[in-house]
């Protein structure tokens, strides 16, 4: 059978089927429906994998489930002491949708089950993320919360501590343009995946997607201002840029414009200070509004009072293990360490059972063994560590963990941390 033959669960009123480009009509509709937005024709769903949407269709024919899976790529930890990175396939999941006439009756576990069969059948990743609408949705599917980042809000004009081995660069130039997917598209494309090797728990994306960074529809553009860019470089030889968008308004006759930071990248730490300052000081604005900022950013070491951008902490990437063998083994260990796990998933029958994993600095193996576990744990609890922010030590601080070995369990969680903490600054 193969993985788009499953069964849906008895009482889903319909079954998994594939969706083609054809139909994007249905599935714009049943997006709006669930999302409530309203119906932008300009907005084209030219960014989808077809051949990787599904959908459920009820019995009399009617679209009442979809999803959509995007082939990215996610940033994890290697290296001794977890200071390396390695980028690693993800099966993205997104546009997930369940037409609002059909809640609550197992559509969307439909999607999921089918969906975790699917990525394992392709074999391309082991892991499967996602950001989540709704925070309780997806821990149910096997899903763990993996980075987090800050909602913070900069004045106007950054005064920033000196920092030695950031020094000013006279050499550095920031130039101002307005945002082309001709002119910047591939400059984007490039910087954006050399600033993903500088973190852990960073997504990258494909060509179709970087193309939709620049996206704007006729009618998005009656509202809000074209998308800008700042681009930094060295005699010609770019280093970072920022996408921005600024709204305007007056208040009692005063300038009160906002900046939006849509993304942020740079390769180098001098770079990335500059177009922090750049990006807060734009005349007319007396604020600067920026997401999923890392939570050890050095933005917030530059500050003298961090307090003042009030970090707002938000859930950004939730990871699931597809195959564990193959997620475990994707990565290099911060220390030496060799641990049987006993794992348990609901969803992905071939990950549960008792595994050794040895791991050290260049790689890990991981196999099945009989041998009595150290420790007893969800694959959900190993999806939220893999990007090595969230504290396997802390999960079994609050018991969904069981240690069967002493010291087994801060060794492992050791191994998996990351030197800086991840984050994921893009959205998917
Ligand atoms: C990756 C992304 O794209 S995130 C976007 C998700 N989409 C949205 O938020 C759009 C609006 N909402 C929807 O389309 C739907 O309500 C969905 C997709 C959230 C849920 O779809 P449904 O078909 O109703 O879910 P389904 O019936 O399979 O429910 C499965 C379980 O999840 C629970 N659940 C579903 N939605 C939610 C929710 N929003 N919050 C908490 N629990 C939820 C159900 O109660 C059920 O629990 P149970 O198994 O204990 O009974």
């Amino acid at each position: 059978m193969s993985s788009a033959d499953l069964p849906v669960v008895p009482s889903v009123p319909g079954s998994v089927v594939a969706i083609a480009r054809e139909q994007d009509r249905e599935v714009r509709w049943l997006d709006q429906a669930a999302f409530v937005f309203p119906d932008d024709p300009g907005h084209e769903l030219d960014y989808f994998e077809w051949d990787r949407t599904f959908g459920v269709r009820a019995d009399d024919g009617e679209l009442v489930g979809v999803n959509s899976t995007y082939s990215l790529r996610v940033v994890l930890p290697t290296g001794e002491l977890g200071t390396g990175t390695v980028s690693r396939p993800m099966a993205g999941l997104s546009w997930v949708s369940v037409h609002p006439g059909y809640r609550r009756r197992g559509v969307l576990s439909a999607m999921m089950r089918h969906h975790l069969h699917e990525v394992h059948a392709r074999g391309e990743e082991a892991l499967s993320g996602l950001h989540a609408s709704e925070a309780s949705i997806y821990p149910r599917f096997g899903y763990g919360l993996a980075t987090v980042g800050y909602a913070v809000s900069l004045g106007r004009g950054l005064t920033l501590r000196d920092a030695p081995a950031a020094p000013d660069d006279e050499g550095l130039r920031v130039r101002f343009a307005t945002a082309d997917v001709e002119a910047h598209g591939a400059l984007v494309a490039d910087l954006y995946t050399r600033s993903c090797a500088r973190r852990p728990g960073m997504v990258d994306r494909t060509a179709a997607l970087n193309r939709g960074r620049f996206r704007q529809t006729p009618r998005e553009l009656e509202k809000e201002e074209p998308l800008r860019i700042l681009v930094a470089d060295r005699e010609g030889r770019p280093t970072g840029y920022a996408l921005v968008q600024r709204d305007m308004k007056w208040t009692d006759h005063a300038p009160d414009g906002t900046t939006r930071v849509l993304e942020l990248a740079a390769t180098d730490v001098v770079t990335e200070r500059r177009l922090w300052q750049a990006v807060a000081d734009f005349d007319l604005t007396s604020a600067t509004i920026a997401y999923r900022v890392a939570t050890d950013h050095p933005l917030l070491a530059w500050l003298p009072d961090a307090r003042t951008i009030k970090p707002t902490r938000t859930d950004e990437l939730f990871l699931r293990v597809v195959d564990l063998d193959r997620a475990l083994t994707s990565r290099g260990y911060a220390i030496d360490v060799d641990v049987v796990l006993a794992v348990t998933d609901g969803l992905c029958p071939w990950n549960a059972g008792t595994w050794r994993l040895v791991g050290a600095a260049d790689g890990a193996t991981c196999e099945r063994t009989n041998d009595a576990p150290d420790l007893t744990l969800d694959v959900r609890e190993l999806g939220a560590a893999l990007p090595g922010g969230a504290s396997l030590a802390a999960a079994g601080a609050a018991g969904l963990v069981q240690e069967h070995t002493p010291g087994a369990l801060a060794r492992l969680s050791t191994a998996m941390r990351s030197a800086i903490e991840p984050a994921t600054t893009y959205g998917f």
